[in-house]
């Protein structure tokens, strides 16, 4: 069913009414009055809103959305059974797409990764998207490294429990990559997506395309401190151990309202693994 399926007259009124805040079963009654069944009314009904929004971001200038993992349904079940660990679903936000999840990975996992990680640490570099070069910055003064694919069974075992959790393509990920935060480092407000404008963008987007979703696991529990927080959306997870944030963005573009940030460490020092996410195989 296209959204051509309905008059413009038909078509102008439902998205009047959704902007009035109509409720679904509102705006398919006409259809079933006339005669419609309730699936071709309700498929109907959301091609023409769907055909709405994509215009409305083309006049704004938007880029165009693209698929996301879409792994948790609201108000779904609050604990998912993965590579035997019972993963917790503590809260989300629609907008920006936010999920806190609990148990993503045990202690004793978080324990070893760190390990594996701490040999290996580097100053964190930021992609400068006028360069395109990878470059330490006052912004992020994190020391990180990614942990190549599969470098160790825990980690192949951990990368494939996120596929799965998440519901993405194992391939569709970029390496697995773990940050250490000392007493008042932190990650100012960023987006993870390559702004599509800069220069350097089509470097990075050669491999995968675009960042689509993150997932940031906590590998220890700072003493104080070293949160992370969308400030476009007044929200703040702290950092517990074997806890994670997952967002999404389906455009490259402030409008997904990911802005966000490791806040300093106060106390102690932060641990993360961070997985992004990508349109397409990476590499
Ligand atoms: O450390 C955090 O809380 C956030 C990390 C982050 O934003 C990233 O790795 O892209
Ligand atoms: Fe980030």
């Amino acid at each position: 069913m296209n959204a051509d399926a309905l008059s413009p007259e038909f078509s102008q009124w439902l998205v009047i009414q959704a902007q009035a805040g109509a409720r679904p079963e509102q705006l398919i009654a006409p259809l079933l009055q006339a005669g419609w069944d309730e699936d071709a009314a309700s498929t109907a009904v959301d091609a023409v809103l769907r055909r709405f929004v994509a215009e409305q971001g083309q006049r704004q200038g938007l880029p165009p959305a693209v698929p996301v993992p879409t792994p948790f349904q609201l108000n779904g079940p609050s604990q998912i059974h993965i590579d035997g660990q019972a993963i917790h679903v503590l809260g989300s936000s629609l907008h920006p797409r936010v999920v806190l999840l609990g148990n993503v990975l045990s202690a004793d996992e978080c324990t070893q990764l760190i390990a594996t990680a701490r040999g290996r640490l580097q100053r964190s570099a930021t992609f400068n998207a006028v360069t395109g070069a990878n470059e330490a910055h006052q912004s992020r003064t994190s020391d990180g490294t990614y942990l190549p694919t599969a470098c160790t069974p825990l980690v192949a075992r951990i990368e494939q429990r996120i596929a799965d959790l998440v519901g993405w393509p194992l391939e569709q990920a970029e390496p697995l990559q773990v940050l250490h935060y000392g007493p008042g480092a932190e990650y100012q407000p960023h987006y993870d997506y390559f702004d599509p404008d800069g220069p350097g963008a089509e470097a990075a987007l050669r491999h995968g395309g675009q960042r689509v979703a993150t997932l940031v696991t906590y590998l220890n529990t700072p003493l104080s401190g070293g949160a992370t927080t969308f400030p476009d959306a007044g929200l703040e997870f702290a950092a517990v151990q074997g806890n994670a944030v997952f967002f999404s963005y389906d455009r490259a573009h402030p409008s997904s309202r990911t802005l966000h940030a490791g806040a300093p460490v106060i106390a102690g020092e932060k641990w993360v693994l961070t997985r992004w996410f990508r349109e397409r195989r990476f590499g």
